[in-house]
């Protein structure tokens, strides 16, 4: 296992619980589904009672990317895609899921949907994601 993978200091934004101004993320594996929740408070709004795209987009990203760290595959984003289908209310619980969709030779192609307590699609990601070594 790489030095990365077990270093406790990290500070990712994401994921770290030690990033003082982190989201915190924490990840459940369900077969090929990697899966993460989050409520946005009112920090992290962009319009006014909505969450930033932007801020999304780093969920998804990273969500994407714990599917491959949890199977210790080093990997960074090297393209990413987001289309944002509904706004997400701030305080409305989001659960995050993503999957590998193709391995086609360096490059790994995921994908990622936000949902909304409903169940409805709040943005759906796609993203290339190449190894590298750490
Ligand atoms: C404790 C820890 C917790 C773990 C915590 C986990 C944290 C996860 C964080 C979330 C994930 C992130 O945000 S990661 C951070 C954001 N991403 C980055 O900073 C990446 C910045 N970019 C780079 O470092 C680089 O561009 C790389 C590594 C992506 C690629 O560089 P490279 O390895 O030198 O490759 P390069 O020569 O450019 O390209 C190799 C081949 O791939 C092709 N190629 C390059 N990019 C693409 C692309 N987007 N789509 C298609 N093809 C591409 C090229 O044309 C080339 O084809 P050919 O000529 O071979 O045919």
């Amino acid at each position: 296992m790489s030095k990365l993978l077990k270093d406790s200091n990290h500070m990712c934004f994401a994921c770290s619980p030690k990033n003082p101004i982190g989201l915190k993320l924490v990840f459940e594996h369900e077969g090929d589904i990697c899966r993460a929740s989050f409520i946005a408070g009112p920090e992290h709004q962009g319009w006014n009672g909505v969450m930033h795209g932007g801020l999304l987009t780093t969920i998804l990203d990273e969500v994407m990317a714990q599917w491959l760290w949890s199977r210790e595959l080093s990997a960074m984003t090297a393209e990413m895609t987001t289309r944002f289908v509904n706004p997400v209310p701030i305080g409305a619980k989001l659960t995050i899921e993503s999957r590998l969709v193709a391995n086609k030779r360096r490059l790994f192609l995921m994908e990622a949907d936000a949902l909304l307590p409903d169940g409805s699609v709040a943005a759906k990601a796609t993203a290339k994601f190449m190894p590298v070594k750490v």
